[in-house]
């Protein structure tokens, strides 16, 4: 699914309006009533509402949902926030249509208000039309309704729907919910605004997708649809040679379980056939750990010290608990040499390339590498905000002609072309040891399945966070460990199909 900017959200809004049996004013009626059924949904006829609604179009969907409100019998005060005295023409005539409802006018000289700690604020101040960071008076109602509840109608009022560098983070809404229109804005994937989105949910508007479908957008969020339409069905007269044979380079003294995670991982999510590539001490113990997978040893003991013959994998994953000794590092150089087609690359051997950036040059095209931030850091240096580090991972994906999986909430997918797929499954309980050797066990299987790099990792993504949420659903965020996302897999393919 696209992430349209506000420029373009403001065109889409346009066009359909312009080329669909709509009027504006119903549009919004659309919009408003959308929040209205997931509010009441979600809060209990004695819960009572204070509306605050600035002059625009974010105003006048709160105006909306204040008349919807007290039509269902909920307790409801509006408070108009008048940065303006032009009002747009929607919110004049939502004014208009609003009976026994009690309204405040907030202004410049008149901004003091009382607000009990149970009612729940929803904040329709300011959305996709606010041009510069909020100041003055309406700062001040901001640090007020910021110490209630609060649901935020499309943004957060004071958040930009994309770059916030030259915000004042003072002055913005901190929301428990964002209601947001047609889909997530970007500003909402970015960790560093969580605090002020608090959990987003996307409400359907029915913008024109022709329209949509028409757009040059590079960043995009994977829907379930998405992951649906990649996700390719399994032939009834299958053997195991059609689903890959992928071979997997990991494991050393003391952390052979990385690699047994990432091996399970990627049978479990449908490869053919798997060979794991890994230190003499590493056999028994992977043997007996998951019978399915086939060995083949390293000279070495305690860690790879050799490249084993290429010539019958259709894909390769390493890094899982490689370790950083110095014949590893020639055996990383060698692999990457050596290998027609592109590699999976995590953990170790992103801190091997990190220490030789020489070799990244040297990368297979499309090779996909899953660093989470610290790896990344040392990959390409710091970064002082999000937007900075999207800046950084699109730049990378671009000039070394790889895909870039930068993990973490809203794990980013940036291609060689620039464009960013952000993934929307997962939870905190992924922050857990193994979760990513669990992560390039999954996408090493679906490139090995025949899935071209883009869908490996994509798909990847999703699946991998998708069984995170299955494994959270029955044992909590605080309990799973990364062999219960394994084990979750099949109920999260489940989910998809
Ligand atoms: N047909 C449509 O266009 C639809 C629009 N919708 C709503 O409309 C919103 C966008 O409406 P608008 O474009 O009217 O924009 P807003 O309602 O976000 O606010 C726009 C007004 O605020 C002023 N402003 C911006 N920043 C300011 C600041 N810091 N201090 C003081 N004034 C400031 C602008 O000059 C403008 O007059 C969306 O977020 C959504 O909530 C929905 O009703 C769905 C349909
Ligand atoms: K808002």
């Amino acid at each position: 699914m696209k992430i349209l900017t506000a420029q373009q959200t403001r065109e889409a809004d346009a066009y359909t309006i312009a080329n669909e049996p709509i009027e504006s004013i119903d549009l919004m009626e659309r919009a408003a009533t959308k929040c209205f059924d997931w509010i009441i949904k979600n809060y209990s006829s004695e819960t009572e509402f204070s509306i605050f609604c600035g002059v625009g179009n974010n105003g006048g969907d709160g105006l909306v949902i204040a008349r919807l409100l007290k039509q269902a019998n909920y307790k409801v005060t509006v408070f108009v926030v008048e940065f303006s005295d032009n009002y747009s023409s929607d919110f004049k005539t939502n004014l208009g249509r609003l009976e026994k409802v009690e309204v405040n006018y907030l202004n410049q000289d008149n901004s003091r208000i009382v607000l009990r700690p149970n009612i729940v604020v929803i904040d329709a101040i300011f959305g996709s039309g606010l041009t510069r960071p909020i100041d003055g008076f309406i700062a001040e109602i901001v640090h007020q309704i910021n110490k209630n509840e609060i649901i935020a109608i499309d943004l957060p009022s004071g958040l930009f729907a994309e770059d916030n560098r030259e915000n004042n983070f003072d002055n913005i809404v901190k929301a428990k919910i964002t209601l947001t229109f047609q889909q997530p804005k970007l500003a909402m994937l970015f960790p560093q605004n969580y605090f002020f989105v608090g959990e987003w949910i996307v409400l359907p508007i029915g913008l024109h997708q022709g329209f949509i479908f028409g757009l040059n957008v590079t960043n995009h969020i994977v829907s379930t649809s998405d992951a649906k339409s990649m996700l390719k069905p399994r032939a009834k007269f299958s053997h195991k040679g059609i689903f890959g044979h992928a071979l997997l380079v990991g494991g050393s003294k003391g952390k052979m379980g990385a690699a047994i995670l990432s091996a399970k991982a990627c049978l479990r999510a449908g490869v053919g056939l798997l060979t794991v590539h890994l230190p003499a001490q590493g056999l028994e113990i992977m043997q007996t750990a998951l019978p399915e997978a086939m060995c083949s040893v390293s000279g070495e003991n305690d860690f790879i010290a050799d490249v084993p013959d290429l010539s019958m994998y259709s894909a390769i994953g390493v890094g899982p608990g490689l370790g950083l000794e110095k014949q590893t590092q020639n055996t990383l150089k060698l692999l990457i040499q050596n290998s027609n087609y592109p590699l999976v690359i995590d953990a170790d051997a992103l801190n091997i390339l990190a220490e030789n950036k020489t070799w990244l040059a040297f990368l297979p095209s499309e090779s996909i590498l899953t660093p989470h931030p610290k790896e990344f850091e040392r990959l390409v240096g710091k970064w002082d905000c999000d937007e900075e580090r999207l800046e950084l991972q699109k730049q990378f994906a671009i000039k070394q002609q790889v895909i870039v999986v930068l993990k973490g909430a809203n794990t980013s997918i940036a291609l060689p072309n620039g464009y960013v797929y952000f993934n929307a499954t997962g939870n905190s309980g992924m922050a857990t040891a193994g979760s990513g050797d669990v992560l390039t066990g999954i996408i090493t299987s679906f490139l090995a399945q025949g899935y071209s790099p883009k869908e490996s990792a994509i798909l990847g993504v999703y699946l991998h966070g998708l069984a995170g949420d299955v494994a959270k659903e029955n044992l909590t965020e605080y309990a799973m460990i990364a062999s219960d996302i394994i084990d979750a897999i099949p109920k999260a393919y489940g989910w998809i199909n």
